[in-house]
């Protein structure tokens, strides 16, 4: 046996990561066919769409597909002709927290892991590589591997790899075209290290080949998990400082740089906020913290969970703020929005911190007008209809207006609220959105992005995460 030379791809789920992972692999390897297929049919419409109306937002995007679709790029709903055709599949659905049963709420729900795993099994005639692209709990190749031999046509042969994604919404494109690292696991067997060399054939067409990674496969699918219990510490370790800083006087960004001038700790991923979101943080933590619990380790399942109750802690401890700030009362005030998505640069509302401060202030009986450049009407509904359960949708849409720019949200407003930290919110006219607002006029900063100074001498009176008053 050598590595198989792949020459057809197929990627099931074309989502946030299936979508550009396996767009951005078409434009780097003209030699290989690859089709992202999707039960989702409204999906798979969008990303064919003439007008190049994609159903997810990241910059970039657009370029790449325009640049192979039709060519070597496909979107299809014909799942099954995919993974026929396919020599090598990327598993990319999705594995949100379970909902009920056994690890309710801490687990990772893997039945369309599961599902899609048994469609391979049920419709492939011929030998794959079947790669795990979806984050998923430490030994879950060894399901898939159970799942593919005891339902395989006899003449099929599997193998399986984990080669877990590490992009970033909002910069997927530039993390994929230059990544830090590209991780595969495989067995250690001589098929599986032959698998693992076709797959890291691919990523060569791209990337250094000392910067693709080989390991064994239980040590890629927890480095997934590790590395993002690890980034999602450090947000919430400035975050606990943060709070320090704001009883002190003390400056969260001052401290931030201090800290972040040691080589050994560096200064990425320092910046205080509302609260981390992004639909796998705390998904991920939480896996994390069920692995641990499952393996008989307490501690360390009590250890990763702070991580997500400081993260709590900080999105309701900012809400208070605002709430105490205010002279102790919200209701019938309007507080303006800005910011719905969970980061900047992406329409991606998962766990995003603005749905947690606004069901508080829904709460507390205030109106609520809210802007965000990219996040669609209809998903912000959802998404507050979710939040607010015992809300009828009617009420929360007389207590919430969605305005179409800044300047229509803060009219009238008693407080402006950042909750994302979207660059188009630093240059807003402040001194025109001064002049339409109540008074006092109030400005919380949960991002740390505007110029503290400069909208106190207009008027405002500005809070800021991880400082005290001025
Ligand atoms: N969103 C992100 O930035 C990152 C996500 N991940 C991980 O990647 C995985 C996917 O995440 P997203 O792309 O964000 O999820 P997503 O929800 O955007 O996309 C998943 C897609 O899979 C489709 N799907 C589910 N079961 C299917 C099946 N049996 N056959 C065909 N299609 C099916 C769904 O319809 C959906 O469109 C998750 O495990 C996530 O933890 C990893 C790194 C980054
Ligand atoms: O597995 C995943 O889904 C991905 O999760 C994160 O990516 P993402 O959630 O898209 O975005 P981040 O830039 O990590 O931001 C996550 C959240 O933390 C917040 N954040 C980030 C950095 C920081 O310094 N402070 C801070 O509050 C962001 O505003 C956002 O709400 C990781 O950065 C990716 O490596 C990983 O692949």
């Amino acid at each position: 046996m050598s590595p198989v030379r792949v020459q057809k791809i197929v990627c099931i789920g074309a989502g946030y990561v299936g979508g550009p992972t396996c767009a951005v692999i078409a434009q780097k390897c003209p030699d290989i066919t690859v089709t992202i297929v999707d039960l989702n049919e409204a999906r798979i419409k969008a990303w064919n769409d003439e007008e190049y109306r994609l159903p997810i937002y990241e910059p970039g995007l657009v370029d790449v597909v325009r640049s192979c679709r039709g060519k070597n790029l496909f979107f299809s709903t014909d799942v099954d002709k995919g993974i026929q055709e396919a020599d090598l599949i990327f598993v990319s659905v999705n594995t949100p927290t379970k909902k009920s049963g056994v690890g309710a709420g801490f687990a990772a729900d893997l039945n369309y892991i599961e599902l899609a795993t048994r469609r391979i099994a049920a419709v492939a005639t011929s030998n794959k590589i079947v790669v795990e692209k979806s984050t998923v709990p430490c030994r879950t190749a060894e399901s898939m591997r159970t799942i593919l031999e005891a339902n395989a046509s006899p003449n099929c042969r599997f193998d399986i790899l984990s080669n877990p994604e590490f992009l970033a919404e909002g910069t997927a494109i530039n993390d994929l075209y230059k990544p830090d690292r590209v991780l595969i696991g495989s067995l250690q067997t001589p098929e599986g290290l032959d698998a693992c060399q076709s797959l890291s054939d691919v990523y060569a067409h791209w990337v250094p080949r000392e910067r693709i990674l080989t390991v064994g496969l239980w040590s890629s699918e927890l480095s997934k998990l590790a590395a993002n219990a690890m980034l999602a510490q450090r947000i919430s370790s400035i975050n606990a400082l943060s709070a320090i800083c704001e009883a002190t006087g003390a400056n969260i960004d001052e401290v931030a740089n201090a800290i972040g001038y040691d080589s050994r700790i560096g200064p990425k991923f320092l910046k205080a906020s509302v609260g981390f979101g992004g639909s796998c943080f705390q998904k991920d933590i939480l896996n994390l913290v069920y692995l641990s619990e499952s393996l008989h380790l307490p501690e360390v399942a009590a250890y990763w969970r702070q991580v997500v109750e400081m993260n709590e802690h900080q999105k309701s401890r900012f809400a208070k703020r605002v709430v105490d700030t205010l002279f102790n009362t919200i209701t019938n005030k309007r507080i303006t929005v800005l910011g719905f998505a969970f980061k900047a640069d992406t329409g991606d509302t998962r766990e995003s911190a603005a749905i947690t401060l606004i069901r508080d202030f829904l709460k507390e009986k205030a109106n609520i007008s809210l802007y965000d450049p990219q996040v669609e009407e209809a998903q912000i509904w959802q998404d507050l209809a979710e939040a607010c359960p015992s809300l009828p949708l009617e009420n929360i849409k007389k207590q919430v207006k969605i305005c179409s720019s800044s300047l229509e949200a803060c009219e009238g407003a008693e407080a402006i609220v950042i909750a994302t930290e979207w660059k188009e919110f630093k240059v807003i006219d402040w001194e025109k959105v001064y002049k339409s607002m109540n008074k006092p006029a109030f400005v919380f900063d949960g991002r740390l992005l505007v110029d503290e100074v400069k909208l106190t001498k207009i008027g405002f009176k500005v809070t800021t995460i991880g400082r005290g008053t001025l």
